[in-house]
């Protein structure tokens, strides 16, 4: 295994890896933005570019159209897929990622334009940065320099690479279902990038949270009113729409909704035993998030209720004045966003029943004569690996090979909503093998990722190829 030379490519490209990524952070890729679609497509095509340029057999496959609230419907982006090597005697591994971002604006808090990729003491900055678009490029880096050095891959690897992660992943569980016997007819192994290290200390994740996220409508009067002159006299919106969020969850944490607690799988002692063996400093965890208080004051219920226990977010409120200013209006139709993270046992369809049902009889109680209406527009079930699995044993021989110590085992509190199904659908055996850094700054203001996280996670993925080319049958 010719490492040293491998890694030496890297080192003497990272300039230009960085320039890769440069270009790909300036497309606004916002999935949940329908305006931004064409920039969406163009990353796709950006992509499969790329993928074309280092050789590989690329294909853009169709995977339809989404419908929107107002009726219309547009074209989701292409699901990019690609192959390198077609050895029967090797295994093939499949790389899966999304380029889609989530929204970010300058205004919201960035100490720098979002879309332009910026280099401050050695981390790079741009939305999408981390999630996902960097780890995408290392991987495809990584084929590139073994090819760029004709050093043969160890195993066959193919891509699949989509724009609609962010939105939940629409689209995408039809075509593996219907690419099942044909794409992933000679795939071993599934490896996802898309999530991040838990502290300094490079991480194997076996598990994610899945999510289940809700619009509640409640609609009114038939257009604004002037809070003065009708204000007291009618059952306002919003003020129920709070009424009823406020009977999701309790100050502490509780979840209020009939059946949701019950479902949760307990906590095994082998669980808690490895939580309690992670290192993981709650004071550096505090400073992180600008915060002197947590929910938990020790650590293995802290990690617990991050990474497999259900948690209420509430995300928004689309119609609700949110301007700077004294606007003196009763909004005529707000919807909330919120979402409640799935962990094992839970089930989206049940979860849905009995959200839907909760919110309705708390808001009957309210004897208003406003109308609710509540729909789950996502609904991505929790995945969970054996971290025993010769994937992490290769997982861990890569990261010690790259860092020189033993990785975390780690769960990821966020949702990659196809996970479940990939693991469902083709029954294949997922690792996630993350190279962010635990303060990237996932969706938030300032995303990151170091030039050290993407050029080592770069020599780790060579290494990990190397590594599941040594799994013995199993
Ligand atoms: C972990 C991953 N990088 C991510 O950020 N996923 C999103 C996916 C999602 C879930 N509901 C809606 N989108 C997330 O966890 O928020
Ligand atoms: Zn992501
Ligand atoms: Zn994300």
């Amino acid at each position: 295994f010719r490492f040293e030379e491998l890694t030496q490519y890297v080192n003497s490209h990272e300039e230009e890896f960085i320039e890769t990524l440069r270009q790909w952070i300036a497309v606004e890729s916002d999935s949940s933005d329908v305006t931004k679609r064409s920039d969406l497509h163009r990353m796709m095509d950006m992509t499969a570019e790329k993928l074309r340029l280092i050789g590989g057999s690329v294909e853009m496959v169709d995977i339809g159209t989404q419908e929107l609230a107002n009726g219309s419907s547009i074209a989701l982006p292409k699901v990019v897929t690609a192959r390198f090597g077609e050895d029967p005697s090797k295994r093939t591994v499949c790389v899966y990622g999304h380029v889609d971002v989530q929204p970010a604006k300058k205004e919201d808090g960035w100490a720098t334009d979002p879309y332009e990729l910026t280099d401050i003491d050695g981390n790079l900055y741009g939305r999408g940065a981390s999630d996902n678009k960097a780890p995408v490029l290392a991987w495809i880096h990584t084929v590139e320099v073994y090819r760029a050095l004709n050093i043969d891959l160890p195993v066959n690897v193919k891509f699949i690479i989509e724009g609609m992660e962010e939105t939940g992943s629409n689209g995408l569980d039809d075509m593996i279902v219907a690419q099942k016997d044909s794409f992933f007819s000679d795939v071993d192994y599934i490896i996802i990038s898309d999530c991040v290290w838990l502290s300094k200390r490079p991480a194997l994740t076996y598990g994610t949270r899945g999510n289940c996220y809700f619009f509640a409508e409640v609609e009114g009067p038939k257009k604004d009113l002037h809070s003065g002159v009708y204000g007291g006299t009618i059952m306002e919106p919003m003020t129920d729409l709070i009424g009823i969020l406020d009977k999701l969850i309790s100050p502490s944490g509780k979840i209020l909704i009939p059946g949701v607690r019950e479902a949760v799988a307990h906590l095994s002692d082998e669980e808690w035993k490895m939580y309690q063996d992670i290192e993981f400093d709650l004071e550096s965890y505090k400073r992180e998030i600008g915060l002197s208080q947590l929910m938990y004051s020790n650590k293995v219920d802290l990690l617990a209720h991050r990474w497999r226990h259900p948690t209420v977010t509430i995300h928004g409120i689309e119609g609700a004045f949110s301007s700077p200013g004294t606007k003196t209006v009763i909004p005529a139709k707000v919807i909330a966003k919120f979402s409640i993270r799935q962990v094992p046992n839970m089930d989206p369809a049940v979860v849905e029943k009995q959200v839907t049902d909760y919110l309705h009889s708390v808001f009957a109680k309210r004897k208003s004569p406003n109308k609710l209406n509540v729909t789950m527009v996502i609904g991505a079930k929790p995945w969970l690996a054996d971290p025993k699995h010769p994937l992490f044993e290769a997982g861990k021989a890569a990261v010690k090979r790259v860092f020189g110590v033993e990785p975390d085992l780690i769960r990821e509190g966020g949702t990659i909503p196809i996970a479940r199904s990939f693991q469902d659908v083709t029954g294949k055996s997922i690792i996630m093998l993350p190279i962010g850094g635990f303060d990237d700054g996932l969706h938030s203001q300032n995303e990151k990722i170091s030039r050290y996280n993407y050029m080592e996670g770069t020599k780790l993925f060579i290494a990990y190829l190397h590594e599941v080319s040594q799994i013995k049958e199993h």
